[in-house]
Protein backbone atom coordinates (compact mmCIF):
# COMPACT_ATOMS: atom_id res chain seq x y z
CA UNK A 1 0.00 0.00 0.00
CA UNK A 2 1.30 3.52 -1.05
CA UNK A 3 2.42 5.78 1.83
CA UNK A 4 0.55 8.83 2.61
CA UNK A 5 2.46 11.79 0.60
CA UNK A 6 4.76 13.97 3.03
CA UNK A 7 2.57 17.40 3.85
CA UNK A 8 3.93 20.42 1.43
CA UNK A 9 6.35 22.43 3.71
CA UNK A 10 4.37 26.01 5.00
CA UNK A 11 7.18 28.10 4.08
CA UNK A 12 9.75 27.96 1.16
CA UNK A 13 12.24 29.93 3.18
CA UNK A 14 11.86 30.31 6.78
CA UNK A 15 13.90 33.04 9.21
CA UNK A 16 14.12 32.88 12.88
CA UNK A 17 16.20 35.15 14.43
CA UNK A 18 17.50 34.94 17.84
CA UNK A 19 18.68 30.96 18.13
CA UNK A 20 18.29 30.87 22.43
CA UNK A 21 16.24 28.18 24.18
CA UNK A 22 13.05 29.05 21.74
CA UNK A 23 14.42 29.94 18.53
CA UNK A 24 16.72 26.95 18.65
CA UNK A 25 13.76 24.26 19.73
CA UNK A 26 11.84 25.82 16.52
CA UNK A 27 15.10 25.13 14.81
CA UNK A 28 15.13 21.68 15.92
CA UNK A 29 11.57 21.21 15.45
CA UNK A 30 11.60 22.35 11.96
CA UNK A 31 14.99 20.60 11.09
CA UNK A 32 13.19 17.23 12.60
CA UNK A 33 10.24 17.52 10.73
CA UNK A 34 10.74 18.96 7.27
CA UNK A 35 7.39 19.79 6.45
CA UNK A 36 7.52 23.35 7.95
CA UNK A 37 10.12 24.92 6.32
CA UNK A 38 11.64 23.80 2.84
CA UNK A 39 15.25 25.92 3.72
CA UNK A 40 15.61 27.16 7.74
CA UNK A 41 17.75 30.53 7.64
CA UNK A 42 19.09 31.52 10.97
CA UNK A 43 20.43 34.81 12.41
CA UNK A 44 21.58 36.05 15.98
CA UNK A 45 23.62 39.06 16.77
CA UNK A 46 25.83 36.93 19.06
CA UNK A 47 28.87 35.27 16.92
CA UNK A 48 29.64 33.12 19.47
CA UNK A 49 25.67 31.92 18.78
CA UNK A 50 26.02 31.53 15.32
CA UNK A 51 28.56 29.20 15.58
CA UNK A 52 27.54 26.81 17.97
CA UNK A 53 24.29 26.59 15.46
CA UNK A 54 26.40 25.97 12.93
CA UNK A 55 28.06 23.28 15.12
CA UNK A 56 24.96 21.61 15.77
CA UNK A 57 23.51 21.78 12.55
CA UNK A 58 20.27 23.89 13.64
CA UNK A 59 19.64 25.70 9.92
CA UNK A 60 20.55 25.45 6.24
CA UNK A 61 22.04 28.91 6.56
CA UNK A 62 23.44 30.49 9.36
CA UNK A 63 23.47 34.31 7.77
CA UNK A 64 25.32 36.45 10.36
CA UNK A 65 24.25 39.74 8.22
CA UNK A 66 20.05 40.26 9.46
CA UNK A 67 19.10 41.93 5.93
CA UNK A 68 20.61 39.21 4.27
CA UNK A 69 19.20 36.36 6.37
CA UNK A 70 15.56 37.49 5.95
CA UNK A 71 15.63 38.66 2.02
CA UNK A 72 13.67 35.72 0.14
CA UNK A 73 12.23 34.30 2.74
CA UNK A 74 7.92 33.76 3.12
CA UNK A 75 8.32 33.54 6.73
CA UNK A 76 10.28 35.65 9.85
CA UNK A 77 10.27 34.59 13.07
CA UNK A 78 11.76 36.34 15.82
CA UNK A 79 12.90 34.54 18.62
CA UNK A 80 14.55 37.64 20.56
CA UNK A 81 13.95 39.43 24.11
CA UNK A 82 11.11 41.71 23.45
CA UNK A 83 13.49 44.61 24.57
CA UNK A 84 15.02 43.87 21.43
CA UNK A 85 12.37 44.50 18.74
CA UNK A 86 12.16 47.92 17.95
CA UNK A 87 15.65 47.81 16.86
CA UNK A 88 15.48 44.63 15.04
CA UNK A 89 12.72 45.32 13.20
CA UNK A 90 14.57 48.86 11.94
CA UNK A 91 17.07 47.18 10.29
CA UNK A 92 15.01 44.39 8.65
CA UNK A 93 11.96 45.58 7.83
CA UNK A 94 12.49 47.32 4.54
CA UNK A 95 13.74 43.98 3.19
CA UNK A 96 10.86 41.77 4.16
CA UNK A 97 9.41 40.39 1.15
CA UNK A 98 5.62 41.48 0.40
CA UNK A 99 3.48 38.34 0.93
CA UNK A 100 5.62 37.51 4.00
CA UNK A 101 4.21 36.63 7.18
CA UNK A 102 6.03 38.17 10.35
CA UNK A 103 5.46 36.41 13.66
CA UNK A 104 7.12 35.80 16.94
CA UNK A 105 7.13 34.26 20.31
CA UNK A 106 7.66 36.95 22.52
CA UNK A 107 6.21 36.86 26.23
CA UNK A 108 4.84 40.47 26.05
CA UNK A 109 2.05 41.22 23.07
CA UNK A 110 1.02 44.62 23.74
CA UNK A 111 4.64 45.94 23.32
CA UNK A 112 5.24 43.66 19.90
CA UNK A 113 2.06 45.56 18.37
CA UNK A 114 3.75 49.00 19.58
CA UNK A 115 7.07 47.64 18.51
CA UNK A 116 6.40 46.48 14.88
CA UNK A 117 2.65 47.67 13.79
CA UNK A 118 4.30 51.33 13.03
CA UNK A 119 7.30 49.69 10.98
CA UNK A 120 5.28 47.01 9.47
CA UNK A 121 5.69 47.65 5.00
CA UNK A 122 2.28 47.38 2.93
CA UNK A 123 1.68 43.53 2.34
CA UNK A 124 3.76 42.26 5.22
CA UNK A 125 1.18 40.34 7.81
CA UNK A 126 1.77 40.35 11.16
CA UNK A 127 0.81 37.13 13.19
CA UNK A 128 2.22 37.65 16.78
CA UNK A 129 2.61 34.36 19.13
CA UNK A 130 3.15 32.99 22.25
CA UNK A 131 4.58 29.82 23.44
CA UNK A 132 3.53 28.88 26.88
CA UNK A 133 6.80 26.85 27.12
CA UNK A 134 10.06 26.91 28.33
CA UNK A 135 12.84 26.21 31.15
CA UNK A 136 15.11 28.21 32.81
CA UNK A 137 17.92 27.85 30.64
CA UNK A 138 18.91 29.48 27.71
CA UNK A 139 20.97 29.57 24.56
CA UNK A 140 21.29 27.48 21.36
CA UNK A 141 22.11 24.21 23.83
CA UNK A 142 19.25 24.50 25.94
CA UNK A 143 16.56 23.85 23.28
CA UNK A 144 14.70 20.20 22.59
CA UNK A 145 12.32 19.81 19.59
CA UNK A 146 9.36 19.07 22.11
CA UNK A 147 9.32 21.96 23.88
CA UNK A 148 6.18 22.91 22.49
CA UNK A 149 4.26 19.65 22.48
CA UNK A 150 1.14 19.47 24.62
CA UNK A 151 1.51 23.17 25.33
CA UNK A 152 -0.61 26.53 24.71
CA UNK A 153 0.44 28.81 22.31
CA UNK A 154 -1.27 31.74 22.06
CA UNK A 155 -1.61 33.99 18.90
CA UNK A 156 -2.73 37.79 18.83
CA UNK A 157 -3.18 38.94 15.48
CA UNK A 158 -4.30 42.70 15.28
CA UNK A 159 -8.42 42.99 13.79
CA UNK A 160 -8.00 42.52 9.92
CA UNK A 161 -4.78 40.37 10.00
CA UNK A 162 -4.53 38.38 6.64
CA UNK A 163 -6.88 34.93 7.47
CA UNK A 164 -4.29 32.70 5.42
CA UNK A 165 -1.21 34.18 7.20
CA UNK A 166 -2.79 33.29 10.75
CA UNK A 167 -3.88 29.85 9.81
CA UNK A 168 0.04 29.31 8.37
CA UNK A 169 1.13 29.89 11.87
CA UNK A 170 -1.41 28.25 13.48
CA UNK A 171 -0.07 25.25 11.47
CA UNK A 172 3.46 25.51 12.55
CA UNK A 173 2.55 25.03 16.29
CA UNK A 174 -0.18 22.62 15.54
CA UNK A 175 2.82 20.44 13.72
CA UNK A 176 5.10 21.57 16.99
CA UNK A 177 2.17 19.34 18.99
CA UNK A 178 0.94 22.78 20.81
CA UNK A 179 -2.73 23.55 20.98
CA UNK A 180 -3.74 27.23 20.13
CA UNK A 181 -6.23 30.35 21.42
CA UNK A 182 -6.27 33.41 19.45
CA UNK A 183 -7.19 36.31 21.88
CA UNK A 184 -6.39 40.28 21.41
CA UNK A 185 -2.96 41.59 23.09
CA UNK A 186 -4.48 43.43 26.00
CA UNK A 187 -6.08 40.28 27.55
CA UNK A 188 -2.76 37.92 26.56
CA UNK A 189 -0.84 40.43 29.12
CA UNK A 190 -3.34 40.56 31.96
CA UNK A 191 -2.90 36.88 31.97
CA UNK A 192 -0.07 36.03 31.36
CA UNK A 193 1.12 38.70 34.44
CA UNK A 194 -0.96 36.58 36.44
CA UNK A 195 0.33 33.04 35.27
CA UNK A 196 3.55 34.24 34.39
CA UNK A 197 4.96 37.62 35.41
CA UNK A 198 4.23 37.45 38.80
CA UNK A 199 5.34 34.21 39.73
CA UNK A 200 8.82 35.11 38.47
CA UNK A 201 8.93 38.51 40.26
CA UNK A 202 7.92 36.79 43.16
CA UNK A 203 10.85 34.43 42.87
CA UNK A 204 13.26 36.43 42.00
CA UNK A 205 11.96 38.54 45.40
CA UNK A 206 12.53 35.74 47.44
CA UNK A 207 15.61 34.77 46.51
CA UNK A 208 17.26 38.68 46.77
CA UNK A 209 15.55 38.33 50.34
CA UNK A 210 17.24 35.32 51.21
CA UNK A 211 20.35 36.46 50.09
CA UNK A 212 19.88 39.47 51.96
CA UNK A 213 19.40 37.60 54.93
CA UNK A 214 22.05 35.73 54.71
CA UNK A 215 24.72 38.06 54.44
CA UNK A 216 23.16 40.27 57.58
CA UNK A 217 23.34 37.40 59.38
CA UNK A 218 27.03 35.76 57.74
CA UNK A 219 25.49 32.41 58.00
CA UNK A 220 24.53 30.24 54.66
CA UNK A 221 20.77 30.47 55.43
CA UNK A 222 20.34 28.17 52.33
CA UNK A 223 21.71 24.90 53.19
CA UNK A 224 18.41 24.56 54.82
CA UNK A 225 16.37 25.16 51.93
CA UNK A 226 14.20 21.87 51.84
CA UNK A 227 12.40 21.74 48.23
CA UNK A 228 9.73 24.61 49.12
CA UNK A 229 12.56 27.18 48.75
CA UNK A 230 14.12 25.13 45.99
CA UNK A 231 10.94 24.87 44.01
CA UNK A 232 11.38 29.21 43.62
CA UNK A 233 15.14 29.07 42.76
CA UNK A 234 14.28 27.05 39.28
CA UNK A 235 12.39 29.69 37.96
CA UNK A 236 14.88 32.13 39.43
CA UNK A 237 17.61 31.15 37.69
CA UNK A 238 15.92 32.61 34.27
CA UNK A 239 17.65 34.53 32.18
CA UNK A 240 18.19 38.63 33.29
CA UNK A 241 17.88 40.11 30.12
CA UNK A 242 14.73 38.65 29.14
CA UNK A 243 13.13 38.90 32.01
CA UNK A 244 14.06 42.94 32.53
CA UNK A 245 12.40 42.71 28.98
CA UNK A 246 9.30 41.08 29.98
CA UNK A 247 8.86 43.76 33.36
CA UNK A 248 9.35 46.49 31.62
CA UNK A 249 7.05 45.77 28.86
CA UNK A 250 4.46 44.31 30.68
CA UNK A 251 4.15 47.23 33.03
CA UNK A 252 0.59 48.04 33.70
CA UNK A 253 -0.70 44.68 33.64
CA UNK A 254 1.82 42.93 35.72
CA UNK A 255 1.92 46.60 38.19
CA UNK A 256 -2.12 45.63 38.32
CA UNK A 257 -1.08 42.02 39.40
CA UNK A 258 1.35 43.13 41.81
CA UNK A 259 -1.10 45.49 43.91
CA UNK A 260 -3.84 42.54 44.36
CA UNK A 261 -1.25 40.39 45.38
CA UNK A 262 -0.18 42.97 48.07
CA UNK A 263 -3.08 43.39 49.32
CA UNK A 264 -4.12 39.89 49.55
CA UNK A 265 -0.59 39.28 50.90
CA UNK A 266 -1.37 41.40 53.70
CA UNK A 267 -4.70 40.23 53.84
CA UNK A 268 -2.85 36.98 55.20
CA UNK A 269 -0.25 38.42 57.03
CA UNK A 270 -3.02 40.30 59.71
CA UNK A 271 -4.63 36.89 60.24
CA UNK A 272 -1.37 35.65 61.10
CA UNK A 273 -0.78 39.03 63.05
CA UNK A 274 -4.31 38.54 64.73
CA UNK A 275 -4.40 34.33 64.85
CA UNK A 276 -7.27 34.11 62.64
CA UNK A 277 -7.49 30.66 61.85
CA UNK A 278 -10.08 30.37 59.80
CA UNK A 279 -8.83 32.96 57.07
CA UNK A 280 -5.91 31.80 57.51
CA UNK A 281 -7.21 28.10 56.74
CA UNK A 282 -9.21 29.57 53.57
CA UNK A 283 -6.22 30.89 52.02
CA UNK A 284 -4.30 27.71 52.35
CA UNK A 285 -7.44 25.57 51.13
CA UNK A 286 -7.98 27.93 48.14
CA UNK A 287 -3.55 27.04 46.94
CA UNK A 288 -4.56 23.24 47.40
CA UNK A 289 -7.86 23.35 45.11
CA UNK A 290 -6.01 25.68 42.26
CA UNK A 291 -3.06 23.19 42.40
CA UNK A 292 -5.73 20.04 42.25
CA UNK A 293 -7.42 21.83 39.29
CA UNK A 294 -4.09 22.41 37.48
CA UNK A 295 -3.50 18.20 37.80
CA UNK A 296 -7.11 17.35 36.34
CA UNK A 297 -6.36 19.89 33.71
CA UNK A 298 -3.23 18.38 32.32
CA UNK A 299 -4.82 14.81 33.31
CA UNK A 300 -8.29 15.84 31.14
N1 LIG B 1 12.51 31.16 27.98
C1 LIG B 1 11.22 30.95 28.07
O1 LIG B 1 10.77 30.23 28.95
C2 LIG B 1 10.30 31.60 27.06
C3 LIG B 1 9.04 31.04 26.84
C4 LIG B 1 8.20 31.61 25.88
C5 LIG B 1 8.61 32.76 25.20
N2 LIG B 1 9.83 33.29 25.45
C6 LIG B 1 10.23 34.48 24.69
O2 LIG B 1 11.06 34.03 23.64
C7 LIG B 1 12.05 35.01 23.31
C8 LIG B 1 13.42 34.36 23.36
O3 LIG B 1 13.64 33.83 24.64
P1 LIG B 1 14.72 32.68 24.88
O4 LIG B 1 14.37 32.05 26.18
O5 LIG B 1 14.89 31.86 23.67
O6 LIG B 1 16.01 33.61 25.11
P2 LIG B 1 17.56 33.22 24.97
O7 LIG B 1 18.29 34.17 25.86
O8 LIG B 1 17.79 31.77 25.14
O9 LIG B 1 17.86 33.60 23.44
C9 LIG B 1 17.72 34.88 22.91
C10 LIG B 1 18.68 35.01 21.74
O10 LIG B 1 18.42 36.24 21.09
C11 LIG B 1 19.65 36.81 20.69
N3 LIG B 1 19.45 38.23 20.47
C12 LIG B 1 19.25 39.20 21.38
N4 LIG B 1 19.06 40.39 20.78
C13 LIG B 1 19.17 40.16 19.44
C14 LIG B 1 19.07 40.98 18.29
N5 LIG B 1 18.85 42.28 18.39
N6 LIG B 1 19.23 40.40 17.07
C15 LIG B 1 19.47 39.09 16.95
N7 LIG B 1 19.56 38.24 18.02
C16 LIG B 1 19.41 38.79 19.24
C17 LIG B 1 20.62 36.46 21.80
O11 LIG B 1 21.97 36.52 21.37
C18 LIG B 1 20.16 35.05 22.16
O12 LIG B 1 20.89 34.08 21.44
C19 LIG B 1 11.85 36.17 24.30
O13 LIG B 1 11.12 37.18 23.69
C20 LIG B 1 11.04 35.54 25.42
O14 LIG B 1 10.23 36.49 26.07
C21 LIG B 1 10.70 32.73 26.34
O1 LIG C 1 9.03 26.87 32.74
C1 LIG C 1 9.62 27.92 32.95
O2 LIG C 1 10.68 27.96 33.55
C2 LIG C 1 9.08 29.18 32.46
O3 LIG C 1 9.39 30.17 33.04
C3 LIG C 1 8.23 29.21 31.25
C4 LIG C 1 7.35 30.42 31.09
C5 LIG C 1 6.34 30.48 32.26
O4 LIG C 1 6.38 31.41 33.05
O5 LIG C 1 5.53 29.56 32.33
C6 LIG C 1 8.17 31.66 31.04
C7 LIG C 1 7.94 32.65 30.16
C8 LIG C 1 7.14 32.46 29.01
O6 LIG C 1 6.78 33.54 28.32
C9 LIG C 1 6.35 31.26 28.97
C10 LIG C 1 6.59 30.26 29.83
Amino acid sequence: MAEDAPAAPLFRRLCIIGIGLIGSSLARLVRERGDIAATLVLHDRSADVMERARELNLGDVVEPNPVRAVEHCDGVILCVPVGAYHATMSVIAAHLLPGCVLSDVGSTKSSVLRDLVPLLPEGVHLVPGHPMAGTEFSGPDAGFAALFRERWVILTPPPGTDAAAVERISEMWRRAGATLEVMDAAAHDKVVAIVSHLPHMIAFTICSTADDLAQETRDNVLRFAASGFRDFTRIAASDVAMWRDIFLNNREALLEMLARFTEDAQALGRAVRWGEAEFIEDRISRGRKVRRSLIEMKQA
